[in-house]
């Protein structure tokens, strides 16, 4: 490998996505650095989950090329994404409600060895590793003192925090985000925000966000796609002062973003 590839944990290189006659996505181009935390936002309809669905490989590009540590990946479906170390969040939906916390976040440990994991008669006692890389999970993201509960007793705000331990749980190196804090009430804020920029010192991670303000905090660098297309891509202060993104957001969320304090 060249030095060039290791610079890039993510790369998309003139992805085009179509829908039909429907063009969602055109020559998308974007280089996500190792360890750092990479925004995109953009209006409805921008393309944003269907960028993202072709990073986790849930969608295939029409033309185009993604990269993980400088190798193709476009043509890899999910479960060979998780292999090369990329994983996305589990949605609220996604989790066992009946489960505890510990055993949500030790399935997901699990991974491929997943339905071996959920097979009942192997003694949960005996998944020593599981039960350890949860244990050491559910610290880092903040819910230890809640992992004997049901996940269906956890707020929504926690939920959101679980959905993230559970795709810590596998060791991934490359962490892909969608709207972690959508949903959530202003005091489960906080808490994800603190956890995104722990995340960014030791992941690379890759998130979709509508939370302007969170975002021009959190985030190393924010593309901004506007109708399947990129518009820029920049440090945040950078993207908060473009006239074009300005504009293309109508001015409204930006000028709130401005004021650290908003939340
Ligand atoms: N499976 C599909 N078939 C047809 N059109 C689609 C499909 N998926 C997405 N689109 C269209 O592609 C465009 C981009 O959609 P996408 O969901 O990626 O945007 P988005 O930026 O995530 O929007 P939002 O912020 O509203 O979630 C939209 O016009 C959408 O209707």
């Amino acid at each position: 490998m060249t030095g060039t590839r290791d610079a890039t944990a993510l790369e998309m290189v003139g992805v085009t996505r179509r829908f039909g006659g429907f063009t969602a996505l055109e020559e998308v181009s974007l280089s996500i650095a190792p360890g750092t935390l990479h925004a995109i936002i953009g209006p409805n309809g921008a393309g944003k989950t269907t960028l993202f669905n072709i990073l986790t490989g849930r969608l295939r590009p029409t033309a185009g090329r993604v990269l993980v540590n400088g190798r193709p990946a476009h043509q890899s479906p999910e479960h060979r994404r998780v292999a090369m170390g990329v994983a996305r969040s589990f949605q609220v939906t996604s989790l066992f409600q009946d489960l505890t916390v510990r055993e949500n976040v030790r399935l997901a440990a699990s991974g491929r060895r997943l339905r071996r994991a959920l097979s009942m008669w192997r003694p949960v006692e005996h998944d020593h590793a599981g039960l350890a890389r949860a244990g050491e999970v559910l610290d880092q993201v903040g819910l230890d003192r809640v992992a004997e509960r049901r996940a269906a007793e956890l707020s929504h705000g926690q939920q959101r925090l679980l959905e993230v331990a559970m795709a810590l749980a596998p060791r991934p190196r490359i962490l892909l985000l969608d709207e972690p804090t959508s949903g959530m009430g202003v005091d489960d804020i906080p808490a994800m925000e603190s956890l995104l920029a722990r995340l960014a010192g030791t992941h690379t991670v890759v998130m979709i966000e509508h939370n302007m303000a969170l975002t021009m905090r959190v985030a190393d660098r924010i593309t901004v796609l506007v109708s399947g297309r990129v518009l820029t891509s920049g440090p945040p202060e950078q993207i908060q002062s473009d006239v074009e993104v300005r504009r293309a957001y109508l001015g409204g969320e930006l000028e709130g973003a401005s004021d650290a304090d908003a939340e």
